[in-house]
């Protein structure tokens, strides 16, 4: 049985921009209209901006895969993110990515996510006591819970350390600063407003709540930094040949933890055989936190809302848990085993994709379909348009896992599914995601029963990821046995 979530109703017609600046500025979720959930691809154009919007495959993977290097991503975001993640992976574009890319697939690689499961499990079975700590039948605030769980996981996974005390806190409240004022950095972006109007108050906040955030993760990378760096300038010492020809005489890192800073502090430019300097360290972690944990929060948040919403499922997910696992550690291998949970969060990511749009640049004019993009433009591909549109998917807005059961979803799944993007540029961290949410429904279904609360209806929003405008709560009740 499937059931319609909630989602912001399309306007009937295309709004003009001076009402959607004054009346729906919140998210610009708000403001498509039926006919976006249609097209093929659309346009708006301003003063200073000229955004067309994606939608059809061929369209789509031309941008993303085909001809990619021809369509860099867009300043949009690097603008606002910037001061937290200086020049990481996710905003560098040409060369200086290529490197980045190279260097970090290796952390990535699916042999190294295996290898850091007990970590993830270990932030899941922290989560497990907090939970149980609760009184039953709670009303809880499940994003606040998906979102300590998995920026918990990103801190055990590369720095080997849980997120705790005075520093779990300190990264919490700034970076929910940081995360609300990202928007309003972004809008002067778009519309190429003079610097003189960009708001400078909103900037300078941004950049206090980016220096807290980064002075934690500095306090926890230097020491495992410069312990490395010591170790390798003894294998110089003892082995120059092999060190000054460029070779990776790694690990320098032996006696250090297996973590995922280790790998990135033994990665290889292959091309020069340099190593990231502490700078570099620091954008890329500052970055895998960003993109590691807001984006697994917010899916991880919606799927609880969408299972609490669905007792049919709900209970299915936990037959199928205990059916594999039992009350036995949920281990690795048999995670391939829980289908039904995998496919509720395939879902889940179609009906709320964390990062709802993303932006791509035209340095130089194109051509698509009939029309002519000039010189500078912006391409904007959005998941939320593309995997509830109406010509690609069949009752697009309905919550229904086990539509992926049969060989009906086959097309739309290849044709109109990106949550995590698609070609060179897709996310690094999908087999990280998948694994970790996996482990996370699978350890709360089996404990818990979650319900929707007749007080509460989340809103959804489009800040950096889609996220509900009053939070996600939930009761929690603990299951008998
Ligand atoms: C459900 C969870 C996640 C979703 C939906 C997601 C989605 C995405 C998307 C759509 C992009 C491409 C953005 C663009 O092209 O503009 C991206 C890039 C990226 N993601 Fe994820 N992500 C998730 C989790 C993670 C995790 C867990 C990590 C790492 C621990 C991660 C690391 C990255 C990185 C490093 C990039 C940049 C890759 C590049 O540009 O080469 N992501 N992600």
């Amino acid at each position: 049985m499937s059931f319609c979530p909630v989602h912001p109703k399309p306007l009937k017609t295309k709004a003009s921009f001076l009402w959607m600046y004054l009346f729906k500025r919140r998210s610009w979720m708000d403001g498509l209209f039926e006919r976006s959930y249609r097209m093929k691809m659309g346009e708006v154009h301003l003063p200073g901006l000229d955004l067309y919007m994606v939608n059809e495959p061929r369209l789509w993977k031309q941008v993303l895969v085909d001809e990619a290097p021809d369509f860099p991503k867009h300043e949009l975001l690097g603008h606002a993110l910037e001061p937290l993640l200086g020049e990481s992976i996710f905003t560098t574009n040409g060369a200086q990515w290529q490197r980045q890319r190279d260097m970090m697939e290796k952390s990535f690689e699916a042999a190294r996510i295996k290898h850091v499961f007990g970590l993830m499990r270990d932030a899941a079975d922290a989560m497990r006591d907090r939970l149980d700590a609760l009184p039953d039948a709670v009303e809880h605030d499940v994003e606040l819970e998906m979102t300590h769980v998995t920026a918990d996981i990103i801190f055990r996974t590369i720095l080997s350390t849980p997120l705790e005390g005075e520093d779990a806190q300190r990264i919490f409240r700034a970076f929910s600063r940081f995360q609300e004022l990202a928007p309003k950095l972004i809008m002067p972006v778009i519309f190429r407003w003079p610097r003189l109007f960009h708001p400078w108050l909103a900037a300078r906040a941004s950049k206090a709540a980016a220096k807290e955030i980064r002075g934690v993760l500095e306090g926890f990378i230097r020491p495992r930094h410069d312990a490395w760096a010591a170790a390798r300038a003894s294998a110089q010492a003892t082995a120059p040949a092999a060190a000054s020809a460029g070779k990776p005489a790694c690990p320098f890192n032996a006696d250090g933890p297996d973590d995922i800073l280790s790998s990135l502090l033994d990665a290889v430019d292959p091309a020069t055989g340099t190593h990231f300097s502490f700078k570099e360290l620091v954008d890329q972690v500052a970055m895998l936190f960003l993109a590691g944990h807001e984006t697994s929060a917010s899916a991880l948040s919606w799927s609880l809302y969408l299972i609490a919403n669905a007792p049919d499922i709900q209970q299915r997910m936990h037959d199928e848990v205990m059916a594999e696992c039992g009350d036995r550690p949920i281990g690795f291998a048999e995670l391939r085993g829980l289908e039904l949970v995998r496919n509720v969060f395939r879902e889940t990511l179609r009906l709320y994709p964390p990062v709802g749009f993303f932006a791509r640049a035209t340095p130089a004019p194109r051509r698509m379909r009939d029309k002519h993009l000039p010189a500078d433009s912006t391409i904007v591909i959005a998941p939320w348009l593309i995997h509830r549109h109406r010509d690609y998917w069949e009752r697009p807005d309905d919550f229904d896992p086990d539509r992926y059961a049969g060989e009906a979803a086959r097309e739309s799944l290849k044709n109109a599914y990106l949550p995590f993007s698609a070609g060179p540029r897709v996310c690094i961290g999908a087999a990280f995601a998948l694994q970790e949410a996996a482990l996370i429904l699978a350890t709360l279904v089996r404990r818990y029963r979650f319900e929707p609360l007749a007080s509460h209806v989340p809103e959804p929003v489009g800040r950096l990821t889609i996220r509900s405008e009053n939070g996600i709560r939930l009761a929690v009740h603990k299951r008998a046995g």
